[in-house]
């Protein structure tokens, strides 16, 4: 397989052009695109991100446009804006990617509406790809700043994973290679629902007792969904699954936990909806889960009070109560 040398990012939020910035610093030959004309002229003039990135001054060189067709020639194709955004990004690229271009799908969440994983998405709007994941334990701004982390890289071909991740690797940034791409997607998408519900205890007070006990039934919930949709266990305990949930389940740093944090000291997610509070996908992927979990015949009742809790059905007192009012039963039987 030939090497990756060009890459594409298709997205100028904190992850895209962190990611440009890392695969930059791999020594690929990177374009950023980006939908905002001034954030491109910033990146040129400037060489900064500072609405997304703030205090980060870019040492690498990056090419930012806002013509997506600039983009549809790279080897590879990161792509890195809001889970729900995935089928509108992509469609532009339709008649313009090249038969076998991996498209490397960087957000993690499930498309309302289809209950799709994102490569899902991906075969509809774009067959001629080559589906991909990115996913892991790694926040926009560590990364940003060549702190060091390790991700996992899944394609569909195990040879296509090893070329990507050594396409992007460098001192700080460390892939790890993989061909499960299920397993890769639901880690990244489940987290960030049960770092909602994570942030919620720290917001309520309930003590570190409960966050580590809610982390662990999370970890059980994220694990019985990934199996019955066919992912690997290796996976589930891996990078994108056990590595990713702990850090958003145990960090202010994380926009889910966060998120979660002021539910449980009070706010309506309505209200920080309104309040242009970060992205925390979770939210948008919480009832989508659900559902997902009810055609797979699994149990997420972490993920059921988030989704209520958010819907405003449930209160965080009347969640608690909820899960701790469940019938005994074996852990083993988790
Ligand atoms: N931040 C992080 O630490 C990490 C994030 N991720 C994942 O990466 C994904 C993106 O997150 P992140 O970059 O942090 O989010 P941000 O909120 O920082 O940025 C989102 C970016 O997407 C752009 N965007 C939004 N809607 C569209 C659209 N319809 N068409 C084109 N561009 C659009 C925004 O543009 P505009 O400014 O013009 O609105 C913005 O540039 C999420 O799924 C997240 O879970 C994964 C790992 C780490
Ligand atoms: O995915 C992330 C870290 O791996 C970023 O988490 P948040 O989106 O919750 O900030």
């Amino acid at each position: 397989m030939a090497g990756i040398e060009t890459i594409a990012v298709l997205g100028g939020g904190a992850w895209g052009t962190a990611l440009a910035l890392s695969a930059a610093r791999a020594g690929r030959s990177v374009t950023l695109w980006a939908r905002d004309p001034a954030l491109v002229a910033e990146i040129r003039s400037r060489q900064t991100n500072r609405a997304y990135l703030p205090g980060v001054t870019f040492d690498e060189p990056l090419t930012a446009t806002c013509d997506i067709a600039d983009a549809a020639n790279a080897d590879a194709i990161l792509l890195v804006t809001p889970a729900q955004t995935t089928r509108a990004v992509l469609t532009p690229l339709a008649g313009l990617l090249r038969p076998g271009t991996p498209v490397v799908l960087c957000s993690k969440g499930i498309e309302k509406g289809t209950g799709n994983l994102l490569t899902d998405t991906l075969a509809e709007v774009l067959p001629q790809a080559h589906p991909s994941v990115l996913s892991g334990p790694s926040f926009a701004a560590d990364v940003a700043r060549g702190l060091p982390t390790a991700v996992t890289v899944a394609a569909r071909d195990g040879a296509m994973a090893d070329a990507l991740a050594q396409a992007l690797a460098s001192a700080s940034f460390r892939p790890y290679a993989s061909s499960d791409l299920i397993g890769t997607q639901v880690g990244g998408a489940l987290k960030n629902v049960l770092a909602i519900a994570c942030g919620a205890v720290a917001g309520r007070k309930l003590g570190a007792s409960a966050q580590a006990a809610l982390t662990a039934r999370g970890f059980a919930e994220l694990t019985r969904l990934g199996l019955a949709m066919g992912a690997r266990p290796e996976t589930l305990t891996g990078l994108s699954g056990l590595g990713d949930l702990v850090l958003s389940c145990s960090s202010t740093q994380s926009r889910n936990f966060s998120f979660g944090h002021k539910l449980g000291e009070g706010r309506t997610a309505e209200d920080l909806l309104n309040s242009g509070e970060k992205l925390a996908e979770g939210v948008f992927s919480a009832e989508i889960a659900v559902e997902l979990g009810e055609r797979h015949g699994v149990d997420l009742p972490v993920c059921k009070v988030v989704s209520d809790v958010i819907a405003a059905r449930l209160t965080i007192d009347e969640a608690l109560n909820r899960l701790m009012s469940r019938p005994l039963r074996r852990e083993a039987g988790a």
